[in-house]
Parts: C-alpha cells; sequence; structure tokens
C-alpha cells in the first residue's frame, strides 16, 4: 500500500506520449492518424474526480482494498503504464521495493530530515530537486 501510494503521488514516469496509428474517435472526436497522444499520469494520479477530496495526501490505506477500491477510474492509476507495451520491470521493481523496505525496517526506524526540502523535478524521471536526506535510528 505504501508502495502504491508513493507511486500514484510521485510516478517516476509522469506521461507517456503514443501516436495513432489510424484514424479513430474519442467520443464525437475524429482523431486522425498519425496525431501524437500524451497520456498525463501525474494529473491522472493527482485528480480529485478520480481519488475523492483526499488526493493530495499520503494515505496508503486508500489501497486496501486493492486499485479499483482506490480509484473510481482503475485504468487512471499508471505508474507502470498499460498494455502491450508496459513497465517489463514492473514485478522486479515492486519486489525490489518490498525487500529494500522490509530489509531496513528489521534494523531501523527513520524519518525524513528537516534539511529536507521538498521540491520534486523532473529530469527525465520524477526526482527530488535537491535529494532526499533521511535519519536513520537503530532499533536494538
Ligand atoms: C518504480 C520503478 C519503475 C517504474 C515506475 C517504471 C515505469 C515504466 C513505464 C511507465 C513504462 C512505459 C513507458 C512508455 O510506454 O513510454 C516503462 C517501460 C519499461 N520499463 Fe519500467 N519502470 C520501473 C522499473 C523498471 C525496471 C526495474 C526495469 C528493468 C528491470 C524496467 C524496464 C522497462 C522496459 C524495458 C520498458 C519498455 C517496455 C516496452 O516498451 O515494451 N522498468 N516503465
Amino acid at each position: 500500500m505504501v508502495i502504491y501510494e508513493a507511486l500514484r503521488l510521485y510516478p517516476p514516469v509522469i506521461a507517456l506520449v503514443r501516436e495513432t496509428d489510424t484514424d479513430m474517435k474519442l467520443g464525437n472526436k475524429l482523431i486522425p492518424a498519425g496525431t501524437a497522444i500524451i497520456v498525463p499520469i501525474i494529473a491522472w494520479h493527482q485528480d480529485e474526480r478520480f481519488w475523492g477530496a483526499d488526493v493530495k495526501e499520503f494515505n496508503p490505506e486508500r489501497f486496501a482494498e486493492g486499485i479499483t477500491k482506490a480509484c473510481k477510474v482503475p485504468g487512471a492509476y499508471l505508474p507502470f503504464s498499460f498494455g502491450p507495451r508496459n513497465c517489463i520491470g514492473q514485478v522486479f521493481a515492486t519486489i525490489e521495493a518490498k525487500v529494500v523496505l522490509a530489509t531496513i525496517l528489521q534494523r531501523y526506524r527513520f524519518c525524513i530530515s528537516s534539511q529536507y526540502v521538498h521540491a520534486p523535478t523532473v529530469v527525465v524521471t520524477l526526482k527530488p530537486e535537491f535529494g532526499m536526506p533521511i535519519v536513520f535510528e537503530e532499533v536494538l
């Protein structure tokens, strides 16, 4: 739940670009072949209409019953994209994050340093502009 929620608020890939290969209709709009379409992942992840009034809050519990219960439009949660060109490393990345977190939590408590400045920025992927200093405390 914590990993899902972190990827919702801070998706490393903030948008996707796709191109239509044939003319197509979306609602009553005609989209000609060759049109570039931006899928605004981060905007959908932070859209109150999909997630509710607490959309800006870090609330892992929203995923307690899975993605379909967390989001009114489950297709709007796309940290690893969707379909035939989705992320090939999705399962690996999720397991890795769980293993790293579980390994750290066996020995340490940690919290964000008071020197942390919240400044998400995009340099190919989304990242903290001034890094993320963390204070670790060993659990005896
Ligand atoms: C939190 C970690 C990760 C996130 C959020 C992520 C996200 C994504 C997204 C959104 C795409 C689709 C890009 C597009 O269609 O334009 C993608 C594609 C891809 N990812 Fe990841 N990824 C992650 C980790 C990894 C890892 C660990 C690997 C490899 C071990 C990996 C390998 C790939 C590859 C090869 C593609 C291209 C797949 C294709 O085009 O068919 N990713 N990833």
